[in-house]
């Protein structure tokens, strides 16, 4: 993520209207495709016919080296005064040395240089955030409230940059875009913890200023140092009303600030949720949550009990979800050993949702068309062999009564409640990348994983009972997981998403019989991938009915108004997850 893209994607720009800011004057210049391998004709390739070549290996970002950028000149004025910054943690002492003029030397402060290391990576070589943090932690000995601080910081500062940067722009002659980016991420990092945490002002000012003149230099953290005393002066909530657009004249520009999102995807959001500007408010909110572990204990080969003796409190929704207050999921057993795992508690219901409509006829073949990484191929293996052993909550909120838009017709065969799946059926896992088709190998037990381009089918048309498509999209609905995901994200992706979408329904409604059951999922509850995509299918094929998939979770309200199920973070506490159930007629 470049600087410049952070400038292009914040939500500032002189139409805010913001009005009233006096800066600090200052001196600084400054999707591959596999190789498909084909299955069998039959569509059920073997276990382990993964065809890709090469090393499959997990995509692993380097972690971040300090750059020391050397000095930048310009001495800032502004309104900071002279005089040395205090100790690092607010300890409120005064700094060793820094008589005489000479300025004090620089305390360095690892849990806040691993934070900037990460922003730095995340902005310099893409990095991802979640990837990286493990590994900087591991390699600089960072454990416990350390490693926790490193972390909030840098989450916390990658979430918040949007609206920090509208106040450096308030405190500062220069815009964030015209400011050297090691700098401009230093700052904003101060910023966060003077707003955002309950590090003291002077520990805030102090330890960012100190890490500027170590990894960026003497000149730059002068500058530093005029800006964050500004911003000092007020709280957030004062700098919003100073910095965020009118909610009157422009609500979504104001959203975006006091959110920090960008315009594009608060507007996305707004539609999404009917137009609602509270609940859009919400929901941006529930973003800038840090999400609870979720884990799924697979049916037949862990429980919820078990997650719950190792310190998990069962999930509102899944019956096989369970959370984890704190502490590595790696640490559970049952997660080590790939019985339970990780997953979205969304997640989990969508692939259960598909397995629990009622089919006539056979329900032996599953495909789970985009499995990679595995999250929904590794549930929906334990339930093929083990079956549904949870079973379907009585109460039900009426299924069969699809309401299709457009030339949809009811559900075919009558009201057909759910039905807990009772085994035993084979899947059948495509991915498209090769290291990710890996992935899903080392997380299922049985499913046939292919090295597969869902668009263009290596099995014969027609050949399964229930297929799960869940296509890659945007991933708006799981922002909060990838604290820079907002800003990376492009709305120009989404033509073209939205072709690769409409071709692998397509193929997932071809590649299941007359009867069988498609379950359309995406990440993100833009309506250009859910319900335009969806709709599209519905109004050219007549052999294509929706059913109403809220009935197949009676367990949770708040789905929406049909026939499609709608989670949000703001409501449910999951991902914004999507679901449509296709009948093929
Ligand atoms: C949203 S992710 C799927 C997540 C997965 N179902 C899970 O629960 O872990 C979408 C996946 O589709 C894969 N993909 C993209 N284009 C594809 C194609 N043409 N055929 C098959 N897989 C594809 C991507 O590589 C990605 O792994």
């Amino acid at each position: 993520m470049s600087n410049g893209g952070k400038g292009r994607n914040a939500p500032r720009g002189g139409d805010h209207g913001s009005g009233g800011r006096s800066r600090a004057t200052g001196g600084q210049g400054s999707g591959g495709r596999g190789q498909g391998s084909g299955g069998r004709g039959q569509g059920a390739p073997g276990r382990g016919q993964e065809s890709g070549q090469g090393t499959a290996g997990r995509a692993q970002s380097v972690p971040g080296r300090g750059q020391g950028s050397g000095g930048r000149g310009g001495a800032p004025g502004g309104p900071a005064g002279r005089g040395g910054a205090p100790r690092p943690h607010g300890g409120g002492g005064k700094r060793p040395g820094g008589r005489g003029g000479r300025p004090a030397k620089p305390v360095r402060d690892e849990a806040r240089n691993v934070a900037y290391d990460l922003l730095r990576a995340v902005d310099e070589r893409d990095a991802y955030a979640n990837l990286l943090m493990p590994t900087l932690l591991r390699e600089r000995r960072l454990s416990g409230r350390d490693a926790g601080l490193a972390t909030e910081l840098a989450y916390g500062t990658l979430r918040g940059l949007g609206t920090y940067d509208e106040i450096v722009a308030a405190c500062s002659d220069r815009a964030p875009e015209d400011i050297d980016p090691p700098l401009l991420d230093a700052i904003r990092l101060g910023v966060h913890q003077l707003l955002k945490t309950r590090v003291p002002p002077h520990a805030a000012v102090g330890t960012t200023v100190d890490l500027v003149r170590l990894r960026v230099g003497v000149g730059a953290s002068k500058y530093a140092n005029a800006v964050l005393r500004k911003v000092s002066t007020r709280s957030l909530e004062q700098w919003l009303a100073i910095v965020a657009p009118d909610p009157a004249g422009d609500p979504v520009g104001h959203l975006a600030v006091v959110h920090s999102h960008p315009r594009w995807i608060v507007a996305a959001l707004r539609d999404a949720v009917g137009g609602d500007f509270d609940e859009t408010a919400a929901l941006l909110a529930a973003d800038n949550e840090r999400p609870r572990v979720a884990l799924v204990a697979r049916p037949g080969r862990s429980s919820v009990e078990e997650l719950t003796a190792s310190g998990a409190e069962p999930a509102a929704y899944s019956p096989y979800g369970a959370y984890l207050p704190e502490g590595d999921p790696a640490a559970v057993l049952a997660v080590a050993e790939s019985r339970a795992a990780v997953q979205d508690e969304a997640s989990q219901l969508v692939a259960l949702a598909l397995t629990r409509v009622p089919l006539r006829g056979r329900d032996s073949r599953w495909l789970d068309m985009c499995a990679g990484p595995g999250g929904k191929a590794g549930l929906l293996d334990a339930i093929a062999i083990h079956g549904d052993l949870a079973g379907v909550p009585a109460a039900s909120g009426g299924a069969g009564s699809a309401v299709p838009g457009g030339a949809v017709s009811a559900v075919s065969g009558g009201a057909a409640g759910p039905v807990a799946f009772a085994g035993r059926a084979h899947q059948v896992a495509a991915e498209v990348q090769y290291h990710r088709a890996r992935l899903v190998w080392q997380t299922t037990r049985e499913a046939a994983v292919v090295t597969a381009d869902g668009t263009v089918p290596a099995w014969r048309p027609g050949a399964f009972d229930r297929v799960m498509l869940d296509a890659p999209c945007t991933g708006l609905g799981a922002l909060r997981r990838r604290p820079e995901a907002r800003w990376r994200r492009d709305p120009r992706s989404l033509p073209e998403l939205g072709r690769l979408q409409r071709d692998l329904l397509v193929s997932a409604v071809d590649s299941v019989r007359p009867g069988g059951v498609v379950a359309y999922v995406t990440c993100s509850p833009h309506l250009a991938e859910t319900v335009a995509v969806v709709g599209d299918i519905l109004r050219r094929r007549d052999d294509v009915e929706a059913l109403d998939a809220r009935a197949y979770l009676p367990e949770v309200e708040g789905l929406g108004d049909g026939p499609y199920a709608q989670f949000w973070p703001h409501r449910h506490g999951t991902d914004a997850m999507f679901l449509a159930l296709l009948r093929r007629r």
